[in-house]
This record gives structure tokens, sequence and C-alpha cells, in this order.
């Protein structure tokens, strides 16, 4: 049990706070689901790139997959193996590939065939071949949000299985381009098996016809996406999504790697906020607390459900929205909630805060982002120290 209260005493309000024992646990449930074939699970930094989560996960074995050159850079501060990393994302700059290639990392994840121009023309100019991989868009519908929809011709990711083909053939006959694997993810918070096994069964087809034509695929990238429960939805379990992945992959002697971002940190991760005051306009119950959209940003963007608990606390309950100080209306953590009375200094848990909380926090108001601390052991460690006015303002001039 992890002890809120004096945690919020000691670090303050908002405060996001990791449990590293829970990420190892989902760290092991995945890895053992793969056992009986060779995998590697690369950690997709962007749902939580605090340098000591990655490096917690680094310990564990995981690699990381990154989006940006400065997720590449996270990545190998915090131990993660150059061999074990893996570089997507749809507009990948020429710095970037550039560097990515001298820090010779797993694989560039490419996205079009312009993007692979570029990358053979860097790796020319450097003397190198890149590794590469190839994210194919399988056109499934991943039933998700549609925010977080990756997977159709809709969407801006990947590209469609011919183009992909003749992205092979071409990148086969290159001195500079090596292309070893194969990548699809389809979107994100998945909570239906069959759009996978769908996905990975026409991506293995496609590795089987490139090997027919002597081109050998032994990357076989299934992306991220594991749902995770945040109200009370039925989601996949990692035995059940790997056998479904290695019944699409018969006659094919692949390394599986594996992308989960939200399923290693999401549950793990708890925000703290302070009650401020409440008020009632017309009927309409407010509670309105120290954190704000700016610092957990998911239900403003997405209509997100997050699971709230006022600590300790009893009584009478009715619907409120726990709302925060941003001037927006969109500014809220649950609308419509059963919440018992509160009192100023009351202390807020927001669960499942883990993915995509603290690195989607901004600075809008002048508002300072949260500390961010880990529970090892039972043991708390601050990761991040909160911010101050002056880490706000430092880069700014006054010109008059
Ligand atoms: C290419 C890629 N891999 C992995 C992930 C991680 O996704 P999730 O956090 O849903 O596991 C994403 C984000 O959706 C992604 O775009
Ligand atoms: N930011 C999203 C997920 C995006 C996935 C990244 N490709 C969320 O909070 O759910």
């Amino acid at each position: 049990m992890i002890d809120f209260r004096a945690l919020a005493d000691k670090y303050d309000t908002p405060l996001y706070v990791y449990d590293f024992n829970h990420i190892t646990e989902q760290y092991q449930k995945l890895k053992k689901a793969f056992s009986g074939r060779k995998s590697l699970i690369s950690y997709a930094v962007k749902a939580n790139s605090n340098l000591s989560v990655v490096s917690h996960l680094a310990g564990l074995g995981s690699g990381a997959d990154c989006v940006s050159i400065g997720e590449v850079k996270r990545a190998l501060m915090a131990g993660i193996p150059k061999y074990q990393i893996i570089f997507s994302g749809v507009g990948k700059g020429d710095d970037e590939i550039e560097e990515a290639l001298e820090d010779d990392i797993l694989l560039l994840n490419l996205e079009s065939e312009a993007e692979m121009e570029r990358v053979e023309a860097i790796a020319a100019k450097l003397g190198k071949e890149a590794r590469i991989s190839i994210r194919v868009n399988p056109n499934i519908d991943p039933k998700t949000h549609p925010y977080i929809s990756t997977g159709l011709h809709e969407n801006k990711f990947g590209v469609d299985l011919e183009t992909a083909k003749r992205m092979y053939i071409y990148a086969n006959n290159s001195k500079h381009l090596d292309p070893v694997g194969i990548h699809f993810h389809i979107g994100s918070q998945l909570t239906e098996l069959e759009p996978i096994r769908e996905a990975s069964a026409i991506v293995a087809d496609l590795v089987r016809s490139l090997k027919a034509i002597k081109i050998e695929i032994k990357f076989f990238d299934v992306g991220g996406g594991l749902g995770i429960v945040y109200d009370n939805e039925t989601t996949i379990e990692p035995y059940e999504y790997a056998q479904a992945i290695f019944s699409t992959l018969y006659g094919l002697d692949v390394t599986i790697i594996c992308e989960p971002g939200r399923f290693m940190v999401g549950n793990c991760g708890y925000f703290l906020t302070r009650v401020l005051y409440e008020k009632v306009n017309e009927g309409k119950r407010f509670v309105i607390v120290d954190g704000a959209m700016n610092d957990l940003l998911r239900p403003s963007l997405y209509n997100a459900y997050h699971k709230v608990e006022v600590v300790g606390k009893a009584g009478d309950e009715s619907e409120a929205d726990i709302v925060g100080p941003v001037c927006e209306s969109g500014d809220f953590f649950a609308k419509n909630r059963l919440l018992p009375p509160t009192e100023h200094n009351d202390l807020v848990v927001v669960y499942s805060a883990g993915a995509y909380g603290f690195v989607m926090a901004s600075n809008y108001n002048t508002r300072p982002r949260p500390a961010e601390v880990a529970i090892v052991d039972g043991k708390d460690r601050c990761i991040r120290q909160r911010e101050t006015f002056e880490d706000l303002i430092k880069l700014e001039t006054m010109c008059l």
C-alpha cells in the first residue's frame, strides 16, 4: 500500500508517483508471455520518458522504442544497449537520421519511400549501411479511440502493402540499406485481440512473400498498444496476445519485437492533487483542485476516464466534476462522479496516470510541471524536481 498522504506532505502537490515494483511485474508478465520464441520487449519511451523509469526498465533487460532523437538519447543515457533501440516516426529530420546512424542503433523504422531516400543518402554520406524496418499499415480497424488509432489507411502512419514490398525490393538492392525488420502498430489502448491477430497475419504473409524472393526479415515488430484497465474494461491478457501473434508466424524464424508503453507503466502511476475549494453553481457541484489539464491532459484531450478517490473520506456522496485552475472549460479530471463532501487540502488520487501523464504536461498558464517520485521496495525517491517559476522563464529574454 502506498501512503499517498505521506508523499503529498513530503513532496507537495500536484505530484506524480510511480510504483517501480509494479513496472517490474508488468515487464516480466509480458516477457514470460513471449517465452518459447526469440523476443525483445522495446519499451515505448514516449509513454513515460523519465530517465529513472527508462533505466529501471533497462535493468530488467528492456529495449526502447523511440520517436525522436531526444528519446534515443534518453534511452542510451538510461543504459539501454544500442542494439536494443528502435527509432520510429513519420517525420524524422536529417539531423536525427544522421545521429541515429552514428549511434548504430538496432533499427530505423521507415514510414515512407521519401524517408527511405533520405536515409539512404545520409547512410551513403556516412559510408554506412542502415539497418531498417518498414512500417506496414495493414488497414485494420483497431477498435479504439479515433485519436489513438494508427492502423487504417486514413491514418498518417506506415505504408500500404504494395508500397512496402516495393521498398523492400529497392532496399535489398541498395548498398546503404539493410532491410532486416518489419513493423506494424495499429493503435493504442487496444482491448480486442482479433484486430492484432489479423494485422499480424497480413504482415506475416508479406514476410513469407519476401522470403520467397530471398529477402530475409529477422525482426517482426508487432508494435505496442496493449490496453490497460482504467475503469472496468476487459482487456487483453499477455499470454493470449503472444499466442495470437505466434499463430500467424508459421514457417518464420524471426525475433518478435513488442513495443508496449501504456501496458508497462500506465497502471503503475498515480497523480496526486489537493482540494482547494468546493462550489455549487445552480445545483452543479465542482471540486476545484490544485492540479490541472496542463499536468494531466488525457481527460481533456480524449475525454479519457481515470478512476479518482478522495483519500480517507466518507460521507453522503453526490455528483461532482473535479476541475483544475486553468482557464479552459475543458480543464477537468472527472465529470459527474459520486464524491463525498471535501474540504480544503483533502487529497485526491487520480489512478492509472503512469503513461502519457507527465510526458504530455505543459506550462500552460505559467504553471510549473509537477515533481515525480518513484517508490522502489517501499522507499520513495524524487526522480524529477518540481519546476520553479525561474525554470519556466530561464530561456526567455526581455528585448525592451
Ligand atoms: C510505433 C509505436 N510503438 C509503440 C507505441 C506505444 O503504444 P502503447 O502505449 O499503446 O503501448 C506507439 C504509440 O501508440 C507507437 O506509435
Ligand atoms: N497519448 C495517448 C496515446 C498516444 C499513443 C502514441 N502513439 C494517450 O494518452 O492515450
